[in-house]
């Protein structure tokens, strides 16, 4: 695998896009997105190569979109578009102010830029004829994991496969660290299309509800799309959960997806399958669903894994295993099976590839990374209370061990979560350790109260026993930690899991917590994993 080196996110954005474009013409790109010419250079027709609505990262060639922002109009900043290769514009009428009447590139009006976008995106690199076989894994938690295991799959079966995601793109051997979890429309038609060049037939991508909200993944079709969950996360966004699930329930409809695989343990996904309108199957970890299409039978505990038989009422049946701790890793791993099933291949097929491959105990960087067997030391992802809680009851100490838990709020995000999340680790956890997460620009003490407050309040209130610390920096608090572990005791480090910088006032700080567990286990004498 070749990771592609940092570099600034212009450089990066070349590997992001087809080779040797051969254009489409600015008049054939604003007839597909409805886009109305406009200005002086009305005639002008130049070749498109490639579309951006980031300034910052237009390649030569580039048709810029100038989108309304919640913070910034981003006409005001086509100068930088234009330094950068942009020879054409689209915006709103609301953009047009930013341009002198002598503006020097041919421009166009849409109505609304951002619904635009995948239009736009789509006429310029072809997505509507050359894209490969879409697998979308959407839910409040197991994104990611799920997306690894279908890829998982689909190589165990030898499918060429990309990946987008919270953690990377990737395909043909090279990686892209990703910024958001979903791209912007126009990147991710790009990115599909140079897969595609590549002879790609599969991807797995994650879709995030701030995704289908600003309609990232439009003009595009996944071939299965499969639901994980949906608890408490983003109402800065969406306000209430019940706008949360209307904005997750769009995938489910035919103009984004062909099929769907819905976990139904929550009443979300129930819901979903009462409303499907396309042909969906649903899935559940209990085996005696009365309602469930699928369900999980049959349940081993192996190790930290597990094995379980996947039972259709018709009778079909998956015999499948994952080493991925936690049973929502179980719900994970079979949600990828039966999305990967109704994308059309045949069962026996899959199950000789599951045998072969053992593709459902793929490692995820930083979800549920075992660091040390003694005591248990385990990072993990989980950043929201439902994730918190079940990462926490899937680290089992020893007989006699305590449950030790590192982790923070984010700042700039939704504020809500906060006190539940502390009263959830005080709840699940024997040692609270409350410290930052990425503060962005937020002031990191008020967030570390809002969480430690949630977890006294369920402390005196539930007459819980948990201990409570308040300990910054980061670092500082995962050495404390190790410090008041024994050997029979178990650690989770939650909530930054794969990252490697902490946002700390817009500076990235440079922080892994699997390295800093690792140090912090090794300067108090305990074996990590190699
Ligand atoms: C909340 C959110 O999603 N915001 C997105 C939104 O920002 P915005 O409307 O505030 O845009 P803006 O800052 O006003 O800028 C408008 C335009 O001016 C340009 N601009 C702006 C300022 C400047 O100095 N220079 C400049 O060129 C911008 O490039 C843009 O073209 O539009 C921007 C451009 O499309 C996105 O980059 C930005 O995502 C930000 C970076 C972000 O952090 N989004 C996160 C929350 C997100 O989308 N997360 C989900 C996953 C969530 C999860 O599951 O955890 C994801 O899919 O990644
Ligand atoms: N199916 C699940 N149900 C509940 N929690 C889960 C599930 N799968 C994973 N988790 C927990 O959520 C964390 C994040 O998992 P993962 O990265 O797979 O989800 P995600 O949906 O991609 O999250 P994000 O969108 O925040 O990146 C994990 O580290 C784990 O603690």
């Amino acid at each position: 695998m070749v990771v592609q080196k940092p570099g600034t996110p212009r450089e990066l954005e070349r590997y992001l896009r087809p080779e040797n474009m051969a254009g489409v013409g600015f008049d054939q790109v604003c007839a597909a997105a409805g886009a109305v010419r406009t200005g002086t250079l009305f005639n002008a027709t130049p070749q498109i190569l490639g579309v951006s609505m980031n300034p910052q990262i237009v390649q030569p060639g580039d048709v810029f979109l100038g989108i309304c922002g919640a913070k910034r109009h981003g006409a005001e900043f086509v100068d930088t578009a234009i330094s950068n290769g942009a020879v054409a514009l689209i915006t709103d009428t609301a953009g047009l102010e930013f341009l002198p009447d002598d503006f020097s590139i041919p421009v166009a009006v849409v109505a609304d830029v951002r619904k635009a976008a995948a239009k736009v995106a789509q006429a310029v690199y072809g997505t509507n004829e050359h894209c490969p076989q879409l697998f979308a894994v959407t839910g409040t938690n197991g994104k990611t994991t799920t997306t690894f295991m279908i890829r998982a799959i689909l190589e165990a079966l030898g499918e060429e496969t990309g990946l987008i995601g919270t953690i990377e793109m990737s395909a043909r051997g090279q990686i892209i660290p990703s910024v958001l979890t979903t791209p912007e429309s126009t990147q991710l038609h790009g990115v599909l299309a140079r897969m595609a060049q590549q002879s790609v037939n599969s991807v797995a991508m994650e879709v995030s509800s701030h995704s289908l909200s600003y309609g990232r993944v439009d003009a595009l079709n996944f071939a299965v799309s499969g639901y994980t969950n949906l608890t408490q996360d983003h109402l800065d966004l969406h306000g209430t959960m019940e706008d949360y699930y209307q904005t997750k329930a769009q995938l489910f409809t035919p103009e984004h997806s062909s099929a769907a695989v819905v976990m139904v343990d929550d009443p979300y996904g129930a819901r979903l399958v009462d409303q499907a309108q396309i042909p969906t199957e649903s899935l559940s970890l209990d085996e005696n669903h009365k309602h469930a299409d699928w369900r999980v039978t049959e349940l081993e505990h192996s190790g930290l894994g597990h094995r379980f038989t996947l039972k259709h009422r018709d009778g079909r049946q998956l015999h499948t295993r994952t080493a991925l701790p936690g049973m929502f890793n179980v719900a994970n791993a079979a949600l990828a099976t039966l999305m990967v099933l109704a994308g059309g291949v045949e069962l026996q097929r899959l199950q000789q590839a599951l045998d072969a491959k053992d593709p459902l105990s793929v490692a995820v960087p930083g979800r549920m990374q075992v660091v040390a067997e003694s005591p248990v030391a385990v990072v993990d992802f989980a950043h929201n209370s439902d994730a918190l809680a079940k990462a926490l009851d899937s680290v089992r100490p020893g007989a006699q061990g305590r449950r030790i838990v590192v982790f923070g709020a984010t700042g700039e995000r939704d504020k809500t979560k906060r006190p539940d999340m502390g009263a959830v680790a005080a709840r699940h956890a024997d040692i609270v350790i409350v410290t930052d997460d990425d503060p962005h620009g937020e002031a990191p003490e008020p967030i570390r109260e809002q969480v430690a407050t949630g977890a006294q309040q369920a402390i005196d209130s539930e007459g819980l026993t948990t201990e409570l610390y308040n300990v910054a920096p980061r670092a500082k608090a995962v050495e404390f930690a190790v410090s008041l572990a024994q050997e029979h005791d178990a650690i989770l480090v939650a909530g930054r899991g794969h990252e490697v910088s902490q946002d700390v006032a817009g500076m990235d700080v440079e922080l892994d917590d699997r390295v800093e567990l690792a140090n912090a286990l090794n300067l108090h004498g305990f074996v990590t994993n190699s």
